[in-house]
């Protein structure tokens, strides 16, 4: 997307509202993006225009090398095929089995009988709906349902899915379940996906990337270790929430990622005649990668202090609120 910029016209019920602005966005081939952020930010807008449900008033949309935004009609139908779409609400036909649920996109692409079985088959194998082909959604839960809205978007093949809240509606084993069901899908069929959400524990456990939007705006983009990492960023605090305001003198807070934070501390303890204390912290797991925020006093005499936090500097972790001033006077 490239400065997109969304408007619905004023009505006269309502004045017109700018729903996006001047938003770039690049999701590269194989990546899972999660697009967060709060009720009314423009999440949904932003995926309707990615397959031009609804068209930008500003700027261009470019899908697998096409910019959809210049194609005329029928073409930009075709297109769409590439484009898989799940929602919140499912969405499925409660009068057909799962099976014709999944066959209905490749019937209206005029698919053969046969082979659309097949491909409706195989695809609800592959969700893990294999024993479910004959049922009525009725009869299914709220996350196999969701898996068989998943094998009727895959049905026509698409390169790119986009999924809008799709887990909201779950609970969180079903949740945990679907998300991770979209994580081997992209790998395996090399799809590139688009996660829209509100919620970070989404982004945390099924993207590689993230985009936070606020009032229609980017606000902070990135993939999940380069974001977590810049501590002061809008999305690291969200991805990684401070254990709690760091107080004290001599306290430090770092961010280090993967499992450095292990041998920074031994290393801090072997080298240097410090007593360290680890005041608070919190760890995740980002992606494949932990990460952890870690609150450190450090009592000793001020030279041998300075030495460690001059190590702490260097090693890479990065201070928090007012460590960020004495890892610096460490520094120089
Ligand atoms: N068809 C429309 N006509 C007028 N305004 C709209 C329309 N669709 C969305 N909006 C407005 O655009 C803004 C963004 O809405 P959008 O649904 O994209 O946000 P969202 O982040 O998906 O919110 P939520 O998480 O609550 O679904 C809101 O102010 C909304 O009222």
């Amino acid at each position: 997307m490239r400065h997109i910029g969304k408007t619905f016209p004023a009505t006269r019920r309502q004045a017109a509202v700018t729903a996006l602005e001047d938003v770039s966005l690049t999701v590269d081939r194989g990546q899972v993006m999660g697009v967060v952020g709060p009720s009314g930010s423009g999440k949904s807008t932003l995926a309707r225009v990615v397959n031009l449900l609804e068209r930008p008033t500003t700027g261009t949309v470019t899908v697998d090398g096409t910019e959809l935004t210049a194609l005329p009609a029928r073409e930009l139908n075709r297109a769409r095929r590439g484009i898989g779409m799940i929602f919140q609400q499912f969405n499925l036909l409660d009068s057909r089995t799962a099976l014709a649920n999944v066959e209905l996109p490749l019937e209206l692409a005029g698919v053969g009988r046969s082979e659309r079985r097949a491909r409706a088959g195989e695809l609800l194998e592959r969700v893990g709906l294999g024993d479910k082909l004959g049922s009525h959604p009725a009869q299914l839960s709220g996350g196999q349902r969701q898996r068989v809205a998943i094998a009727r978007a895959l049905a026509p093949r698409p390169r790119v899915l986009l999924c809008d809240e799709a887990t909201s509606a779950l609970d969180p084993v079903s949740t945990a379940s679907v998300l991770d069901l979209l994580r081997t899908l992209t790998d395996e069929l090399d799809l590139t996906t688009v996660l829209i959400t509100h919620e970070m524990d989404v982004v945390k456990r099924a993207c590689d990337h993230v985009t936070l939007l606020e009032s229609g705006r980017v606000v902070d983009a990135g993939a999940l270790g380069d974001v977590a990492a810049r501590p002061h960023s809008p999305l690291a605090t969200r991805l990684l929430p401070h254990p709690a305001p760091p107080t004290g003198d001599g306290v430090v807070e770092l961010t280090v990622s993967g499992d450095g934070h292990d041998a920074v501390l031994t290393e801090l303890i072997r080298r240097y005649a410090v007593q360290v204390a680890v005041v608070a912290g919190s760890v995740e797991t980002l992606g494949d990668q932990r990460f952890g925020r870690l609150q450190l006093r450090l009592d000793g005499a001020p030279r041998d202090v300075r030495a460690a936090l001059d190590y702490l500097a260097q090693s890479g972790a990065t201070g928090g609120d007012g460590a960020d001033r004495l890892l610096a006077g460490a520094v120089a």
